[in-house]
Parts: C-alpha cells; structure tokens; sequence
C-alpha cells in the first residue's frame, strides 16, 4: 500500500495507488475515548467497493462507536480516517451523507402507517408544480420506488400498503434500496438481522449481496458469524475495543471465525475450571461452536 508522504529530502512521494483499488472508507490505526473510556484502539479497517466488510463482536467491543465515528455521529480520538484517500472528520452526519456514506440501523426509521413509497421518500419528497402551488409528484414518487425496488430485486405487492405491514427483513430491504437510490456508495448496516429468523434473514443477506454486486462498500455489523459468512469478503472481530482479527475470506474458515467470536480459549478454560467441580461431567458440556448455532435459530417466525 503507498500513502501520500514526505520522503528523504522532504520530497513529496505521490500516491500511485490505482483510484480503483483505492479503498471507500479506510479506518488507520483509530480510536476513540470517551473522557477516560476508551472505547476503541488500534483499529485499522478498509471498506472497498463491490465488497462486504463484516464487523463482528460482543456486547461491548467496540461496533456502535466503530459505525458512529465513520456515519459523522463521534469524532475519532487516535489515528487516521480517510475516505476516497483524503484524511477526514465529520462533524455531522449529513457530512459523511455528502460522502455517500449511508447507514442503516436496526430500528428503521420509518412511519409505520404511511405507504411504502412515501417512506421510501421520505425528508426528499419529489415535488412538480411551480412555487406556490408545488405539490407532491406522487405518481412519479410510486413509479421511480417501483423501479428502484425491482432494480434490488425486490418484489413488493402494493406499494400502497403501509410499511408497518411489511416483515422486518422486507423493511430492512426497503432501507437499504432506498439508500442505494439516493446515492450510497458505502452502506453500513448496524445488525440488519439480529432481530429476524432465519427466512427474513435470508431475505436480508440476500439484499446485502445484491448492494456489493452493484459496487456498493458494505460493513455490516453482526454479532453472528454464520451471517457474516454467506456474504463477507473480509472479516474484523472487536474484542474489548480492540481489534482481535482481520482477516480475508481466504485466511478464515467459518469454524475459526466461530471460534474467535466463542471466545474459544475462554470458553475451553472455562470449561476446565468447571471441570474442577464436583458433579459436572465435562464431557457432557457444549463445544464452543454448539454455542454459536445461528441466534437467529430460536427465533424463526417471530418477525
Ligand atoms: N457515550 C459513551 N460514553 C462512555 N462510554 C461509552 C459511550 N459509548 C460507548 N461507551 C463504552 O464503550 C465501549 C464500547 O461500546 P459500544 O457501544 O461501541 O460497543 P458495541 O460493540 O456496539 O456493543 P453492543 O453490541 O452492546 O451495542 C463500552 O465499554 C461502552 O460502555
């Protein structure tokens, strides 16, 4: 990798990264405290186009201040962030909006009673008519979020019913179409399925594929490895704030990303300590992988 920087003699060595290969979003050695907390350290990320970048980790390790600082909501407190290769810090998140960085949280903002396109508008209505009489251009609105939803793939009934009767990995779809259409380039996804079975997950996953496939930098934040498999082309575990791996597709099996988000090593001394006590048959205990069988297992069809 080559960085703009000053070289012997002062002189100014230029980038000669192809601007293809130059990565979206790219977090260099950063961090973040909050007055003594220090919620994040050390982490180096990229998010390059046509890719899904997972981010994975426990309660606590570190995602929402990770996606805070690249959506504009915190400022980095160490290292660099750069998009497009130029060294940023968003104040706002409308900045980073300006930059194509979208992000998509899990409790949607959306008017659960008003139709699917007029969420799909919503805060940019499309207008026709000159000023004072403008009003909305709604059937340009319903035609052009038809349009954008069967371009993701998305089939929807009636676009006139409300949102609130959609599943919740089909309003997740909606937001992400929806963030796809007003220009993101980077997409960031703050668990899109922890709160869906294992259907709507799919839905979801499937939508996540489809976003990369049109060139969009996805990071998408989960807690469950075997989502992040079907789709990730990099995988980032958070440990703690730091972070603990790194690693292409082709340098991890799912079983090992399974493991590192177990905690495997604690997980086996645990089990040792237990073992210790009288009455428990070690044997009898679960592997750290049985532990992580898809969360959202348990809880098919509640969505
Ligand atoms: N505004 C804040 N002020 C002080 N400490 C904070 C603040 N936000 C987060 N932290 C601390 O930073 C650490 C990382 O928190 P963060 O919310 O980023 O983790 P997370 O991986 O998103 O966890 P979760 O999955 O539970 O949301 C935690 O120890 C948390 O208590």
């Amino acid at each position: 990798m080559t960085t703009n920087g000053t070289g012997t003699h002062g002189a100014i060595i230029e980038d000669t990264m192809p601007e293809e290969d130059r990565p979206l979003v790219e977090l260099r050695n950063a961090g973040k405290s909050y007055g003594n907390i220090r919620a994040l350290h050390g982490v180096s990320l990229t998010v390059q186009s046509g890719k899904v970048t997972c981010v994975l980790g426990d309660n606590g390790a570190g995602k929402s201040t990770l996606i805070k600082i690249i959506s504009g909501l915190h400022q980095h407190t160490e290292g660099e962030f750069l998009v497009d290769g130029t060294p940023v810090r968003f104040t706002t998140p409308r900045e980073a909006l300006d930059k194509g960085i979208a992000t998509v949280y899990q409790d949607l903002a959306t008017v659960p009673l008003m139709p699917v396109w007029r969420n799909f508008f919503l805060g940019s209505e499309m207008t026709k008519g000159p000023w004072p009489v403008r009003r909305l251009d709604i059937e340009k609105m319903k035609k052009t979020a038809d349009e954008e939803l069967r371009n993701m793939g998305i089939v929807l009934d009636d676009l006139d019913q409300p949102i609130g009767t959609l599943s919740g990995g089909q309003r997740q779809s909606v937001a992400i179409a929806r963030a796809v259409y007003f220009g993101a380039r980077v997409l960031i996804l703050d668990e899109p399925t922890a709160a869906l079975g294992v259907k709507q997950s799919g839905v979801v996953l499937k939508y996540i594929a489809a976003a990369r496939d049109r060139g969009l930098g996805v990071i998408f934040i989960t807690h469950n490895p075997h989502h992040a498999y079907m789709v990730g082309d990099h995988f980032s575990v958070l440990r703690l704030g730091t972070m603990e791996l790194s690693a292409d597709r082709s340098e991890v099996s799912l079983e090992e990303l399974t493991n590192h988000m177990a905690g495997g090593a604690e997980l086996a001394a645990l089990k040792h300590e237990l073992a210790q006590v009288r009455g428990v048959d070690v044997e009898e205990l679960p592997e750290a992988e049985d532990l992580q069988a898809p969360v959202a297992a348990s809880s098919e069809g509640t969505s």
